[in-house]
């Protein structure tokens, strides 16, 4: 019958990030889409667990050696890693590089910051024009509490030392140390997926210099269950907007990843690093890969901890399709698109539709062609 959105988008988005590119058709489009839409929240059964693909870092990273059987084996795992792209969206790095040691200290601190009086870690609460800051976010159900951050020192330490009056220094240190680990890590996984994929590296290049890193920690409160069959949802089903997301897990499982139409969990691996594919490599291969639908699943045996590292366009970025990817039988999916033109719809489908699960959750809809 008819929609069961129960808060229609009316009014202007704020004007204040709402660039020119936009106009009232447009904002009458996304109404229309919006309102084709009905809710579809149904409580998540169990899902199916499924090994996801494994690639090892040491065997992707070239190396000096001329060693004949080295390079099969380098060739052989990138034309894995291409594949993972393609078919999955996702897949675990391991022998990354990145500290055991570093990871640990960071995840004490953090588990730290979250044991914090309420009303403390409330100082640093996210503002509402902000994706920086403390936010607690509590549903029916479930409770996940978020701190996120970017490249900004000024940022970092602003909402450290509210946090931490007394020793920001240590948390601050372990914070930058991780990103920085982070941010290589992700620049290297980002430059073999399009090198795999077969964009040209002069495009790529266009996008060096305007990237930026946001780093998130979401602590998953466990929750009562009464019905063991019946899960409760953390994050509902969405895309990430990054180029890529990278995610440090405890060992608590709650990831759950759609392929081919079905929810499949995928539990998290000792020393391994998720990587998940993002709207922005789906715009910029013209869909050649699409980004990851996922959500999480609330824990009910003791709470869990996931860090995840972003690497987004900045705010003044265009993202356009990379042309190597447009041809006769693929014409262009999306039309090119300013980064705070994304953030807004984001925000908007996030806001506007509290409460309901949209068939398709994805933000590139808006960018699609318009349909006549
Ligand atoms: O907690 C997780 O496993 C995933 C978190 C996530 O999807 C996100 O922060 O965007
Ligand atoms: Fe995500």
């Amino acid at each position: 019958m008819s929609s069961v959105i129960k808060a229609p988008v009316t009014g202007p988005i704020p004007s204040m990030l709402m660039p020119e590119i936009y106009d009232n058709r447009l904002h009458f489009q996304h109404q229309k889409i919006l309102e084709s839409e009905s809710d579809t929240t149904t409580p998540p059964s169990m899902s199916q667990y499924r090994e996801i693909p494994m690639l090892d870092m040491r065997e992707l990273r070239s190396s000096s050696s001329h060693h004949h059987h080295r390079g099969r084996t380098q060739q052989y795992a990138k034309e894995q890693l291409a594949r993972a792209c393609t078919d999955w969206g996702t897949f675990y790095v391991i022998n990354h590089g990145i500290p055991e040691e570093l990871i640990q200290r960071y995840q004490k601190l953090i588990l730290q910051l979250f044991s914090l009086p309420l009303e403390q870690k409330l100082q640093a609460e996210r503002n509402k024009n902000s994706i920086f800051g403390y936010e607690f976010r509590q549903n029916q159900k479930s409770l996940i509490e978020i701190f996120q951050v970017g490249d900004h020192e000024a940022i970092i330490h602003h909402y450290s030392r509210k946090l931490f009056p007394n020793s920001y220094t240590q948390f601050c240190d372990a914070l930058k140390e991780l990103k920085e680990a982070l941010c290589h890590l992700s620049l290297e996984i980002l430059e073999l997926v399009t090198e795999g994929l077969g964009m040209n590296m002069k495009n790529f290049d266009m996008y060096r210099r305007e990237i930026q890193g946001l780093i998130r920690s979401n602590f998953y409160h466990q929750m009562d269950s009464h019905d063991e069959k019946e899960q409760v949802l953390g994050l509902k089903p969405h895309m990430d907007g990054s180029f890529i997301s990278l995610l440090l897990q405890d060992d608590v499982a709650g990831l759950e990843i759609m392929k081919d139409g079905n929810w499949f969990c995928v539990k998290p691996k000792e020393n391994a690093i998720c990587i998940m594919i993002g709207d922005v490599l789906e715009v910029i291969t013209n869909g050649y890969i699409s980004s990851l639908q996922h959500r999480t699943i609330q824990p009910t045996m003791k709470p869990r901890l996931s860090i995840g590292y972003f690497l987004i366009p900045l705010d003044t970025c265009t993202i356009s399709i990379a042309p190597e990817f447009v041809d006769a039988k693929n014409p262009p999916l999306f039309r090119p698109f300013n980064w705070l033109e994304y953030l807004e719809l984001h925000r908007l489908l996030r806001t506007r539709l509290k409460g309901i699960s949209r068939p398709n959750p994805s933000t590139l809809l808006f960018f699609k062609p318009l349909e006549h």
